[in-house]
């Protein structure tokens, strides 16, 4: 397994749109061709490389995973070392770092939707990384693909030969030996040689309940053994190595790993915080050169996660701290609200990275928890100093002339969409409503066909997509429209007219609840303010009294609705002879007010504050 030289070996990925195909290829090559995977262990539509339950449940990929095969051509033995990407816009950092150990990338396109608005961020990150790209147009199997119109595109929108594209069917397993076989012949192999001293990528890491963290590396020179004593260029710690291994995919522990090669060590390394992403690992007195590293992932949404049981903060922190091992993009701190407890602020690259890593804290540490709305970071600029602002209730809520606030910038995004001709209105108006700037358009497809592809692009602010403008994308498009967005900087809001950003708060009973804050655009202040107290005005149970429910932004009430008082009685309307009936009303009443939080004199059941903040990121 590990008698591998450089010139036989090929690192690569694959790189396309979300549901272009991916992962189907990557099962496709591992299981059928190569053999690395019995076909009876894998049920016929499981995914060998989506190994999380999150990933099989939603058909997506979220981690990058690594597998390593061998391949036989021409009388050669070849090691084909595999890493497969996710496909969200949420994940490119993670899709940036693979590529960094790989020669080449496999450019996968639907031929039956051609390029999205994906494959072309994909396509340039790439590029300059100076990859070897194959183009493989995927689906051929379906009787809508179009191949010759979308190699047209590949041509016009990249500059392909349309000689080199390769057609396929991941699903039927047609053309993909050609795939394996292109990659073989047209990817370089990766220099190094056995004879300088070790210097290793440490590109990703996940972690063992036994073994403490296992880190991904990619061997660029010298050999890497079991008892070896290296060092982190990052921190200067000295670690013996006790395992190396290869996923094939799954772990399998060798002798050793030599240049080019893409494997697993288990280093004794206890803390999450140790295994630093993009780090250089070297022998114990052979000091080589760190390598560049990567770009920080710059955190795009925070929200705050606090455990349901405030007693399993303990607890809920340490599961975090795990998780962030195997998702080195999420950023924690810790904050408290006189609502929800002690809990943690986390930021994610978007809201679906959100969304999954929620969902991997349930599944993976069965951790109960509630997380509030998600914010953008904001920059406020006062007078001597300027903070970036991620937590609703620290935004500043004093404004006017006498105010310390200079003024306030919100992150811009750069957005593209690539849609049908046909919607390219509805999609200008949706981006008009959400404040783009600097709108374009251009066409994908050369001449006008009716199915023609247009590629629109804007600046729009971050705050304005981080809420329903996916969803609104799909439904206005009929889920034709693909979107994807590059950080665009910061942009003063409107200081002509005054600050036009503000702290949202919610009071119940005339108490604010911290948990609620939103930080808004001056535009939509009365559509949120009226949407959010009608929502809390249907979830909050009445009370023995009457509760004002308010939106304010300041001391200015923006929007109100009044919860009447009720008499809680739970077993009014059961009448003699229902004796068990009446006993088990009362226990759910019991059990129910347990679960109650006091906000102010409120009673307000945990129950709400999920459906509130449920329904609030939709
Ligand atoms: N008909 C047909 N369907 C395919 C083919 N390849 C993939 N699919 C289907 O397309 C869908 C998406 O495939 P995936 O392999 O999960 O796509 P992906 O690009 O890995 O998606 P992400 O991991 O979410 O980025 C699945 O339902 C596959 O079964 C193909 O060659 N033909």
């Amino acid at each position: 397994m590990t008698e591998f030289p450089c010139e036989v070996i090929r690192n690569f990925s694959i790189i396309a749109h979300i549901d272009h195909g991916k992962s189907t290829l990557a099962d496709r090559s591992v299981q059928l061709l190569t053999g690395t995977i019995p076909r009876k262990v894998f049920g016929a539509n499981q995914q060998v490389l989506d190994k999380l339950k999150v990933e099989r449940e939603r058909g997506i990929t979220v981690k990058a995973q690594t597998a390593s095969m061998i391949y036989h051509s021409n009388r050669k033995k070849y090691l084909l070392n595999l890493i497969d990407t996710p496909g969200h816009v949420d994940f490119s950092w993670e899709v940036s770092r693979s590529l960094a150990a790989c020669q080449g990338a496999l450019l996968l396109v639907d031929a039956t939707q051609g390029v999205q608005a994906q494959s072309i961020s994909v396509f340039h990150i790439a590029k300059e990384r100076g990859l070897e790209i194959i183009p493989v147009l995927n689906k051929l199997d379906m009787p809508i693909a179009d191949p010759s119109r979308i190699t047209a595109q590949l041509q016009s929108m990249f500059g392909i030969n349309p000689a080199e594209v390769l057609q396929i069917s991941a699903k039927t397993g047609r053309g993909v030996e050609a795939v394996l076989q292109a990659v073989v012949e047209r990817i370089s192999p990766p220099s190094g040689s056995v004879h300088e001293p070790l210097k290793a990528l440490l590109f990703d890491s996940q972690y063992d309940r036994y073994r403490g963290v296992i880190s991904l590396v990619n061997i660029k020179g010298g050999v890497m053994r079991k008892g070896d004593r290296i060092v982190s260029c990052h921190t200067g710690k000295k670690y013996d190595v006790t395992e190396v291994g290869v996923m094939y995919p799954e772990e399998i522990p060798v002798t050793h790993l030599q240049p080019g090669q893409v494997g697993y060590i288990a280093c004794n390394m206890k803390e999450s915080t140790e295994a630093h992403v993009g780090d250089t690992l070297h022998q114990v007195n052979a000091p080589v050169d760190p390598m560049p590293g990567f770009q920080p992932a710059k955190a795009m949404v925070y929200a705050g996660v606090f455990p349901v049981d405030t007693s399993d903060f303990i607890k809920l922190e340490e599961s975090i701290r795990r998780l962030t091992l195997t998702d080195r993009s999420v950023t924690i701190q810790r904050e408290s609200s006189t609502a929800l407890g002690q809990g943690c602020r986390l930021g994610f690259l978007g809201t679906l990275h959100m969304d999954v890593f929620r969902q991997r804290l349930e599944d993976e540490y069965d951790a109960n928890i509630i997380v509030t709305a998600p914010t953008v970071p904001y920059k406020v600029i006062y007078r001597d100093q300027t903070v970036i602002v991620s937590n609703p209730t620290d935004f500043p809520d004093e404004w006017g002339p006498a105010s310390r606030v200079h003024g306030v910038q919100e992150p811009m995004v750069k957005a593209s969409i690539v849609v049908p001709e046909e919607y390219l209105g509805d999609m200008m108006d949706l981006c008009f409503s959400r404040r783009a700037d600097n709108l374009d358009h251009r066409y994908l497809d050369s001449g006008t066909s009716a199915s023609a592809r247009v590629m629109l692009t804007c600046t729009l602010p971050l705050s304005e997509i981080v809420t329903d403008f996916f969803d609104q994308l799909k439904s206005r498009s009929s889920g034709y429209a693909s979107f994807d967005y590059e950080d665009a900087g910061y942009k003063a809001s409107d200081l002509l007219l005054g600050l036009r950003i503000f702290q949202m708060t919610f009071l119940l009973n005339g108490k604010p609840v911290d948990a609620l804050a939103l930080v808004i655009h001056r535009s939509v202040e009365h559509k949120i303010g009226r949407t959010w107290v009608r929502k809390l005005h249907k979830v909050i149970p009445r009370q023995l009294f009457e509760v004002p429910i308010q939106a304010a932004i300041g001391k200015r009430i923006v929007a109100r609705e009044t919860l009447a008082a009720m008499r809680a009685d739970v077993t009014a309307g059961l009448y003699g002879g229902h004796y068990e009936r009446k006993l088990k009303h009362l226990e759910n009443q019991k059990e129910s007010k347990r679960r109650m939080k006091k906000i102010g004199n409120v009673d307000l059941p945990q129950d709400a504050f999920f459906d509130i903040l449920s329904t609030r990121a939709k």
